[in-house]
């Protein structure tokens, strides 16, 4: 086979977050297309993002537009990387000129996951007592749980995976919640006590998925990436991506979604639910995964006439009141 690309002494030089969790996903990608083309180099370069540094100010406060890529898209627009290796749940729905989503490869499992202290081995989300302390610093986790059991106790909690499960060991909460592909992919599996069902609560936009971006017009590395992309979850993603960007109040927001896939039938569900989890709207279109996008836009005009924008409104008013 002939490479695609046109020079072949050319490096590939692929950026990334220093973070374990990023790291073993920007290697996966390395290996991965060292494997489809195995007579090009491709090195990592790490980066620091902001989000890696802010660590003692809540996610909600400051907002997560861009906080854990803007380091690294500007490293691809100066040409010191050619593409970026992301959580795609961590990439905005809008991307900076120049730049382009250009793969989503295959998702691990997009829900989220109860972790538990030791003592709580035998309960279940739905059986965790009154006043049980569930860390978790997404207003979306902390929105549909309170909905569903308001006799549960939050608090913030910030750093990478291990950090958090250091925490609650030593008992400064009683459970996490987190993503399953965080733990899944860092080998810890085994600290997964519950899968939280979609009907509990609804995972967030593009999780468990990685999203590649690069220099919209590296023709060279985008079709080198079209390799390793999934289209399943492509399309999946797409259609969730499309539902947030059409509805986005401008900080991170209690947005949940589910996709199915069945052929060429796309399903999407999508839940916008204030802090207290008091006001909720939920509803779900289908359609061809060929218009992924246009789902996505279409559940978030349902959503708005069913009440959405003013949700969101409330909820970005109070996030600059500081409240
Ligand atoms: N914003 C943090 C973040 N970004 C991606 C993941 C996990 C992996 C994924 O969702 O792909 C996590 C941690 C978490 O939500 O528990």
């Amino acid at each position: 086979m002939t490479s695609v690309v046109s020079s072949p002494s050319r490096t590939v030089r692929i950026g990334s977050r220093k973070s374990q969790l990023a790291l073993v996903q920007t290697y996966w990608v390395q290996e991965q297309l060292q494997k489809s083309f195995p007579d090009i180099k491709f090195e990592v370069h790490t980066m620091s993002t902001q989000g890696d540094n802010i660590l003692d100010v809540a996610l909600a406060k400051i907002g997560d537009k861009g906080l854990f890529t803007k380091e690294l898209e500007l490293g691809m627009i100066n040409q010191e990387i050619d593409f970026a290796v992301h959580s795609l749940k961590d990439l905005p729905t809008n991307l900076p000129s120049g730049l382009t989503l250009a793969c989503i490869t295959e998702r691990e499992n997009p829900a989220d996951a109860l972790v538990v202290h030791e003592k709580y081995k035998d309960k279940q989300i739905d059986t965790l007592p009154e006043g049980t302390v569930i860390g978790t610093s997404s207003l979306r986790r902390l929105a549909q749980l309170r909905h569903h059991f308001p006799h549960l106790q939050f608090k913030d909690v910030r750093g990478n995976l291990n950090t958090r499960l250091a925490k609650l060991d030593a008992g400064d909460y009683d459970a996490l919640i987190l993503a399953a592909a965080g733990l899944q992919r860092l080998g810890m599996s085994d600290r997964i006590h519950q899968v939280i069902p979609s009907e509990v609560s609804l995972h967030a936009v593009g999780q468990g998925a990685l999203g590649i971006e690069c220099r919209a017009d590296d023709g060279e590395i985008i079709s080198l990436l079209k390799a390793i992309e999934h289209p399943e979850t492509r399309d999946r993603c797409l259609a969730e991506r499309a539902f947030l960007r059409d509805l986005e109040g401008g900080c991170q927001v209690p947005i949940g979604v589910n996709t199915e896939l069945n052929g060429d039938n796309l399903t999407l569900t999508g839940i916008v639910i204030s802090v207290d989890g008091q006001n909720k709207v939920q509803d779900t279109v289908a359609g061809k995964a060929s218009e992924a996008e246009k789902l996505g836009t279409q559940l978030a005009n349902t959503l708005r006439q069913q009440g959405a924008k003013e949700i969101l409104d409330k909820i970005f008013t109070e996030i600059q009141r500081g409240s």
